[in-house]
């Protein structure tokens, strides 16, 4: 389990978030929610130790997390998908896929690996000896979260992975977050600006406002409507 505890972080003389608590479970989809700018991807990066926070602790499975490096972390099971499908453009997906073996300290079945990431992305596939960059949008997210699957993470942060995607591709993406959760069983942390598509795979969530958490809850027991205008622009 990842618990949050009363994290403050910012950057330099801004305070971006004030007393966060917040918990992921193995297993489940967490949302984090929240209009533009208050804080969702700084939350994501203290996750991961690109920042670190003012105030606060970072808990991964019962250990105190908060200073360990972002490589550390990742080699603890943690998986990142940044904003923007930060993907090597100059080289080839299956050179972009090779990369997230780095992650993992100890011998795995690479090939057994990759034909489970080409299951769930058919496309990457077909795709192997094309440089990133030639990729479409949708197919470098793709790519991305695969990356950060082949590290076999049993915490995933992905940061607003639907954003800019056709609605096929949308599909695609919720429905292996979906399976990651449930048949792997991964903890997956997912920042969704979009009300809809966070309650189309969260289990749980927190609503994010002026750097504290609003709002928090059960999706199936929450009406959309009630928390509509923590989100209203
Ligand atoms: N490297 C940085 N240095 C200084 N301030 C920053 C930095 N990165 C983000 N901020 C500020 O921190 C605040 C929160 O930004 P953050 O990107 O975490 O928000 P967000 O909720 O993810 O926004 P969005 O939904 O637009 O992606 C903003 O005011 C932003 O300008």
């Amino acid at each position: 389990m990842l618990s949050i505890k009363n994290l403050t972080a910012g950057y330099e003389q801004s305070v971006v978030l004030e007393n966060v608590s917040l918990k992921v479970l193995k297993g489940s989809v967490t949302a984090v929610l929240g209009r533009n700018g208050v804080g969702k991807t700084t939350l994501m990066k203290n996750v991961i130790g690109l920042v670190k926070p003012i105030d606060g602790a970072i808990e991964w499975e019962n250990e105190d997390i908060t200073l360990l490096s972002p490589e550390k972390r990742v080699q603890k099971g943690i998986g990142y998908v940044p904003q923007g499908r930060e993907i090597f453009p100059t080289m080839t997906v299956e050179e972009n896929l090779l990369l997230g073996f780095e992650a993992i300290p100890r011998k795995v079945n690479q090939s057994k690996i990759l034909e489970e990431i080409y299951d769930l992305f058919p496309v990457l596939k077909e795709m192997l000896h094309r440089k990133g960059g030639d990729l479409s949008g949708g197919q470098q997210q793709q790519l991305a979260i695969a990356r950060a699957l082949v590290g076999q993470p049993q915490l995933l942060l992905l940061d607003e992975p639907m954003e800019g995607i056709q609605p096929s591709i949308v599909q695609l993406i919720r429905e292996v977050i979906l399976q990651i959760a449930k048949e792997k069983r991964v903890g997956v942390l997912l920042v969704e600006h979009n009300l809809d598509l966070a309650f189309s795979c969260a289990d749980y969530f927190y609503i994010l406002d002026r750097g504290t958490v609003v709002a928090q809850g059960d999706v199936a027991e929450t009406n959309k409507h009630e928390i509509q205008p923590y989100l209203t622009v």
